[in-house]
């Protein structure tokens, strides 16, 4: 049954060893929206992602994919379910170009793994949907470049290829300006905005900039809790927000944001 929801996390509950790290998240996420997750460090932004993107296995809870359970799937099987996720740490083959980095990506979401004759019938498809893709991350121009002779800013750009390249509906990016300079992010957060229109994104962002440059809700994750899920203005109001810090936090970024 279809679902309004894309991505849902019921009472959602996780324990290393003795330690619930997440305590109960709940969060309803509907098809288009792009959430930005935030809490203060070591609230569980990250162990959040990898549940949802079946990396670790959740305690107890649900996890629903557009209205399908997805929790005890392997990752891959959720990403042929449609929801890619990048990561913070880089994922690219530094020692081919731009274009095979792209051109495998497609293979490897079209599953060419399991079928020699798809592969080659898919083989065109890949080249131009990899050309595509290299279009939209605007990186035409470098082409034949190996990744590992790329721009940091530039590599960051790849991985948001790489994981929007097997067309997922569902996009799940990881600090994705982490590291940049602060034009560098201002272009990123306008790159993000462009290859994911029409999908669902969520975000893990410490930078408050690109928060409100890019989010239609945030989520606030405070100790394995989502405390609130509102649009930003409602987030910043709240007082339980206020309360767990985040609001002068929000306050400051947003002061910054209209002096700019
Ligand atoms: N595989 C693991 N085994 C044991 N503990 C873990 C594991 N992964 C995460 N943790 C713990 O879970 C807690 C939450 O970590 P997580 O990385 O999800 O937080 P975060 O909100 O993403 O933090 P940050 O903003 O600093 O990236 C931390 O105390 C961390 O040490």
């Amino acid at each position: 049954m279809k679902s309004e929801f894309a991505v849902e996390l019921r009472d959602v509950r996780k324990s290393f060893g003795k330690t619930e790290i997440i305590r109960g998240a709940s969060l309803a996420v509907r098809p288009g929206e792009r959430v930005a997750i935030i809490g203060p460090n070591g609230a569980g932004k990250s162990t959040l992602f990898n549940l949802i993107s079946g990396r670790f296995g959740s305690t107890s809870g649900d996890i629903l994919l557009h209205g399908e359970k997805i929790d005890g799937l392997k990752p891959y099987e959720i990403t042929r379910r449609g929801l890619a996720r990048s990561f913070q740490v880089s994922n690219l083959f530094t020692r081919l170009s731009v274009f095979e980095n792209l051109r495998c990506a497609v293979l490897w979401s079209l599953g060419y793994k399991y079928s020699f004759w798809r592969f080659l019938a898919d083989a065109k498809d890949a080249n131009d949907r990899a050309e595509e893709v290299m279009d939209m991350i605007k990186l035409h121009k470098r082409r034949d470049v190996l990744a590992m002779n790329l721009t940091y800013a530039e590599q960051r750009a790849l991985e948001i290829g790489i994981t929007i390249a097997g067309g997922a509906s569902v996009v799940l990016l990881d600090e994705p300006t982490a590291g940049m300079s602060k034009s560098e992010t201002s272009r990123f957060v306008n790159l993000i905005r462009d290859v994911t229109v029409g999908k669902t994104l969520l975000t893990v962002e410490h930078d408050m900039g690109v928060v409100f440059g890019l989010a239609d809700k945030i989520a606030v994750l405070v100790y394995g809790e989502v405390i609130a899920f509102d649009v930003p203005e409602a987030v910043r109001a709240n007082a339980r927000v206020q309360e767990a810090y985040l609001g002068s936090v929000l306050a400051e970024a947003q002061a910054e944001a209209a002096g700019h």
